[in-house]
């Protein structure tokens, strides 16, 4: 029985501890800006703008809070202890490395926050939800717990939704989240197939794997959450990432390919057996054609995918059923990639208009426009069951907007991280926001 049901985006609120640590080997915009001076405040504005936007357009438009950060209990885990002032001056002079990776904004990217299949696919017709355990960064491994706890305070009725435990955080089981997983369907509410990628498989050391680069996900902890959420094997395709693209700098498949409805925007080189997931994608996509949209290596060189983050962009179903792709400004400073834009919406293909966000803040830790946001399909029964605190509009906007320019610094540094106040600020802060956005007592310093 099929549902009219709606696609919400929830977006990573930035944090004020945004900076750049240089954390992600594999990802080239990370690393390239290592230790330059961050805009906390210019990345959470720019981040709410575009949800504004988007919720102005008509899209289901929520917000996924910050954690927070420098996280001490990871800290005194690891030994570090006494006050809390004394932990941070602690662990600053002993590894200033472990303390950014405590402090990291990451949280942003909430396309890495778990995987979300919707009730039309899953056994028991409920949403199911699994926090990535984002084992491959150790700043990022320190994220799935309280993501859960949001996610669990959001989407709390147990007759709509299911929550699963992060998986086994261990190399063999690297998952991350949504950023490798699409869903194709006729329409929303109907079944669709779920597209799990996954960069190597963990049991067999003889499969195609990157050489330079790590593979974050595996096959079998892809295989683990199709098993949890009750996905059947004739609506479910798993697909290798082309390992030579890992090794380009594309450190997770939304870097290269994005999916919206029955339309797949990818790149020449983002799957290792393309001809062969296009046609298992066709055949169990039973109600609707594929429609693929590829972008050939001649048109747009792998380098200038990933400088610009064409793919990091998002497809968005617009009320008259054309899509819309939301990309990067960095997208229009890379001529092929702009030249391809025009000619994208020119042909008169499924993808109608192109607009420009601006993420300057954290594209420069490689997150595009789809890094930020995690798809959430819900029916109309289902968006009335979730907690609707977190949903934006005008007066929601104009809050956090508030909350933020009296909150976050303008300028942080690597040095800035072990300053108490920053700890106490922050602290200060997100107490404050689980209050605006009515989730309780979600952080370890309010329990
Ligand atoms: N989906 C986009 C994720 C980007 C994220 N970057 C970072 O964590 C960089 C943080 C730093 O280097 O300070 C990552 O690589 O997982």
């Amino acid at each position: 029985m099929s549902q009219h049901a709606t696609e919400a985006n929830f977006d990573g609120l930035v944090g004020p501890t945004h900076n750049y640590a240089g954390l992600s080997w594999g990802n080239v915009a990370s690393k390239s800006n290592v230790s330059a001076v961050s805009n906390p405040k210019e990345a959470a504005l720019q981040g709410l703008k575009k949800m504004k936007t988007l919720a102005d357009r008509g899209f289901v438009q929520g917000i996924l809070p910050p954690h927070e950060r420098p996280h001490i209990p990871t800290l005194r885990k690891l030994g570090f202890s006494g006050s809390d002032a004394d932990v941070l001056a602690a662990a600053a002079k002993s590894n200033p490395v472990l303390l950014a990776a405590v402090a990291s904004a990451s949280t942003m990217w909430t396309a890495n926050a778990a995987t979300v299949s919707p009730s039309a696919d899953t056994r028991d017709h409920r949403v199911h939800f699994t926090p990535a355990n984002l084992g491959a960064k150790f700043h990022r491994s320190i994220e799935h717990e309280v993501t859960g706890r949001a996610l669990a305070s959001i989407f709390t009725d147990e007759a709509y939704f299911a929550h699963h435990k992060a998986l086994p955080s261990v190399s063999h089981f690297g998952d991350e989240g949504a950023a490798n997983h699409t869903r194709l369907c006729s329409a929303y509410g109907e079944s669709g197939v779920e597209l799990f990628v996954y960069g190597q498989t963990a049991f067999d050391e003889a499969a195609p794997a990157p050489k330079r680069f790590p593979a974050r996900q595996t096959l079998e902890a892809s295989q683990a959450i199709a098993r949890l959420h009750g996905l059947t094997d004739g609506h479910t395709v798993f697909a290798q990432q082309n390992p030579n693209a890992i090794d380009a700098g594309v450190f997770h498949n939304d870097v290269i390919a994005v999916g919206n409805g029955n339309v797949l925007f990818y790149h020449d080189q983002a799957f290792l057996e393309e001809e062969r997931v296009l046609s298992e994608i066709r055949s169990k996509l039973k109600d609707t054609d594929l429609q693929p949209v590829r972008v050939s290596s001649d048109e747009v060189p792998i380098a200038d995918a990933v400088s610009s983050y064409l793919f990091n962009s998002q497809l968005l179903t617009q009320k008259d059923g054309s899509m819309l792709l939301a990309v990067p400004g960095e997208c229009r400073e890379i001529d092929s990639v702009s030249r391809y834009l025009d000619k994208l919406v020119a042909q008169g293909g499924p993808i109608s208009a192109v607009e420009v966000f601006d993420v300057k803040q954290s594209m420069r830790n490689g997150g595009g426009p789809a890094c930020l946001r995690l798809r959430v399909v819900l029916t109309e029964e289902e968006l009335g069951a979730m907690h609707d605190g977190v949903l934006i509009n005008d007066a929601l906007y104009e809050r956090l907007t508030t909350w933020v320019e009296g909150h976050y610094r303008d300028e942080l540094t690597q040095a800035d991280l072990a300053d108490p106040m920053l700890l106490d600020e922050c602290r200060h802060a997100l107490d404050e926001l689980t209050g605006i956005l009515g989730l309780g007592s979600i952080y370890d310093f309010q329990r």
